[in-house]
C-alpha cells in the first residue's frame, strides 16, 4: 500500500471529485460514515462525546459525524474552536444541516468557553486535518491543552490536530495526543516515526474510495506492507521440488557465551524454508549447535572462541566448501568484535559476490572500518537496530532526518536497510522506503533480532530477489510475534515462540 505526501492527498481528493464524478459534500459525507461505521462499532451509543470542529474540510467532517451520531442517539455536544473568520464551504453546508437537527452546538473563541472534559466521556478531534500548515497557537492551542490534560478517551479524525502529514514538527508544538486515530484511506508518513507515537495512537485506516487510478499512477518512495502485499510475496512450493530447489546457507554466527544466538538463527533459517544449512561456529559451539539442531550442518572454526573463518582441521579434512560455494552467507548474530573475526569479515567481503545477511557485530565491525561498507555485495540485506544505524551512520535530528540517511546509506552502498523496530523501514537501493505493519512491543527481547537473521537468510537462500525477501521476511517475523502476543501475551514472550510461531502461508 502507497503512503502519499500531503500535496498528493488532496490532488487524490480532487481527482476523486472529477473522475468518479461526486460533489465535495457527498465525498465530504463519505468519509463521515465511514468514520462513524468505526466508532459505532467500538463504542456504545451511551457514551457522551464532546466533538471540537475547526472551521475547514476537517471540522466539516465534524459537523457531518455529529449529525451521523446524533441520528444514531449518542449524547453529543458539539464545540466549533473559531480561530477565524472564515470557514470552508463544506463546512458551512454541514453547519447548516446539522442546524436542522440540533440548536445545541456552541462556539469556543475564547478559553473560558472550552468545557470542563471528564473521563468517562468521548472526544472527538476535528479541529484540524492534513491541511496543518503552521504550529497551533491561540485559542486551538488552548483547546488542545485541555483535551491532552483531560481524562477522556480521545479519537482524532484523519489525523491529530496540530500534527504535520509528512514533515517535522517542532518539539514546542501543541498537538492532540490521541488514544485512536482514524484516517481516511491511505496511512500518512507521520504514523510510521517513533517519535510522533503519543500522537496517532492505535490508529486505523478507513476506505472511502478515493480514486485507486491517482492512487496507483502517484509516484512515492514510501510503502506499508500489509498482509495482501506480503502475501504476493510469497512463493509455493513445487511438487516436484527437492531440496537442492530451495538453496544451500551458510551462517556465520556465535561465540564463546553467545551461542544462543547462533542457535536462534539457525533455527529460524531452517523454519523459514531453507533446502539445507550449514552453521560455521566457534569450535566450542560445535556440540552446543550439533545437539541444539540436528537438521543443521556445523562447521566448526579452528579458534575455540570467535569465528576466524578458517575451519577446524578435522572438519576442514571433510573437504569444506568455502563460503563463496554457499547460496548465500548469513553473518553476525553473536559473533563478537574480535581482531581475529574482523579479518575474516574483511576476506569474506572481498570474495563474495552474492548478496549476503549483515546484522549485529558485523555491523558494529563495518561501522569501526567503514572503508569496507563499499566492499559490500551489491543488494545485501543489512540489518540494523537504531543504535547500530546509528554508529554505520550518523546521529540525527528528527525521525524524518533518519529517513534522509536511511535513504542515501542504500542507495549509496546499494545495499537493502532493514531498520528494525515498530514500523520496521527497509530502505532499498532505488530509493524506496517499505515500512512494515506487523510486530508489537513483545518483540523488544534479546534474540529476536537474531530470528530475524536466520529468516532472511533463508528467503535469499530461495532465490527471493533482496528487497522482497527484506520485505516478506520482515512482515512474516513481525506476524509470528502478533501470534505469540494474542495468545500467550507480549511480556512473556521470547525469541523461540517467534521461531514456534512463523508460517509461510
Ligand atoms: N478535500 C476532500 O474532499 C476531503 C477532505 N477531507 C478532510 O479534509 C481535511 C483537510 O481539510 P482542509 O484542507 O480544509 O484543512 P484542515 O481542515 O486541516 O484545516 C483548515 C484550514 O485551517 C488553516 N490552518 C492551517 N494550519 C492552521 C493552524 N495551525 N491554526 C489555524 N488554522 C490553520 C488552513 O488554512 C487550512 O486550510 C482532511 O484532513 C480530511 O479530514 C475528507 O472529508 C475527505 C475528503
Ligand atoms: N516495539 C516493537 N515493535 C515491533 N517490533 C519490534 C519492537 N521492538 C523490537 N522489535 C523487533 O524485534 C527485533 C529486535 O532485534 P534486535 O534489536 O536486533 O534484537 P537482538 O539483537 O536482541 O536479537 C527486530 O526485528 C525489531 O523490529
Ligand atoms: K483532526
Amino acid at each position: 500500500m502507497k503512503i502519499l505526501n500531503v500535496d498528493q492527498i488532496r490532488a487524490l481528493d480532487q481527482s476523486t471529485i472529477e473522475h468518479e464524478p461526486i460533489a465535495p459534500i457527498n465525498l465530504m459525507e463519505r468519509a463521515a460514515l465511514a468514520f462513524v461505521d468505526w466508532f459505532v462499532d467500538h463504542f456504545p451509543n451511551t457514551t457522551p462525546v464532546k466533538l471540537f470542529c475547526g472551521l475547514g474540510n476537517n471540522g466539516g467532517d465534524g459537523l457531518a459525524i455529529a449529525r451521523l451520531l446524533l441520528e444514531r442517539e449518542f449524547p453529543i455536544e458539539v464545540y466549533v474552536v473559531r480561530y477565524a473568520r472564515r470557514e470552508s464551504d463544506d463546512f458551512m453546508h454541514n453547519h447548516r444541516r446539522l442546524k436542522l437537527l440540533t440548536e445545541n452546538i456552541r462556539y469556543v473563541e475564547v478559553a473560558q468557553e472550552i468545557p470542563g472534559l471528564r473521563h468517562n466521556e468521548l472526544i472527538i478531534d476535528a479541529i484540524l486535518g492534513s491541511g496543518l500548515s503552521r504550529p497551533t497557537e491561540g485559542i486551538v492551542k488552548n483547546v488542545i491543552d485541555v483535551i491532552n490534560r483531560s481524562p477522556a478517551t480521545v479519537v482524532a479524525v484523519d489525523i491529530a490536530s496540530g500534527l504535520y502529514v509528512d514533515k517535522p514538527n517542532a518539539p514546542s508544538d501543541t498537538i492532540v495526543e490521541p488514544d485512536y486515530t482514524i484516517t481516511f484511506q491511505l496511512p500518512k508518513l507521520a504514523f510510521m516515526l517513533p517519535k510522533n507515537s503519543r500522537y496517532v495512537g492505535d490508529w486505523h485506516i478507513v476506505d472511502i474510495q478515493l480514486h485507486k487510478r491517482y492512487i496507483d499512477l502517484a509516484p512515492t518512495p514510501y510503502y506499508y506492507t500489509q498482509s495482501r502485499d506480503a502475501r504476493l510475496l510469497l512463493r509455493k512450493r513445487d511438487k516436484f521440488s527437492n531440496k537442492g530447489s530451495f538453496g544451500h546457507a551458510l551462517l556465520m554466527v556465535g561465540s564463546y557465551g553467545k551461542m544462543g544466538a547462533a542457535v536462534l538463527a539457525t533455527k529460524a533459517c531452517l523454519r523459514s524454508g531453507v533446502g539445507l544449512l550449514t552453521v560455521h561456529v566457534p569450535k566450542c559451539g560445535y556440540d552446543i549447535l550439533q545437539i541444539a539442531v540436528p537438521e543443521a550442518m556445523c562447521r566448526p572454526d579452528g579458534n575455540p572462541n570467535v569465528l576466524t573463518g578458517t575451519p577446524d582441521r578435522g572438519a576442514s579434512e571433510l573437504g569444506s566448501p568455502t563460503p563463496a560455494d554457499y547460496a548465500v552467507v548469513g553473518i553476525g548474530s553473536g559473533i563478537g568484535q574480535a581482531p581475529e573475526t574482523l579479518d575474516m569479515l574483511k576476506g569474506l567481503l572481498k570474495t563474495l559476490k552474492k548478496p549476503m545477511v549483515i546484522d549485529a557485530d558485523a555491523l558494529n565491525l563495518l561501522s569501526e572500518n567503514r572503508e569496507l561498507l563499499k566492499q559490500i555485495p551489491p543488494n545485501s540485506i543489512l540489518t540494523p537496530h537504531p543504535k547500530e544505524f546509528e554508529r554505520l551512520t550518523q546521529k540525527w535530528d528528527n525521525d524524518y532526518q533518519k529517513l534522509d540517511i536511511l535513504r542515501e546509506f542504500a542507495q549509496k552502498y546499494r545495499v537493502v536497510v532493514v531498520l528494525k523496530g515498530a514500523n520496521s523501514a527497509i530502505a532499498t537501493p532505488d530509493g524506496d522506503i517499505h515500512f512494515n505493519s506487523t510486530g508489537n512491543p513483545g518483540l523488544s527481547t534479546g534474540g529476536t533480532g537474531d530470528v530475524l537473521t536466520g529468516v532472511l537468510t533463508a528467503l535469499l537462500a530461495q532465490n527471493y530477489d533482496s528487497v522482497e525477501a527484506a520485505v516478506l521476511g520482515v512482515f512474516a517475523h513481525g506476524l509470528a510475534g502478533d501470534r505469540v502476543a494474542a495468545k500467550r501475551g507480549q511480556i512473556g514472550m521470547v525469541a523461540t515462540d517467534i521461531i514456534e510461531a512463523l508460517r509461510w502461508e
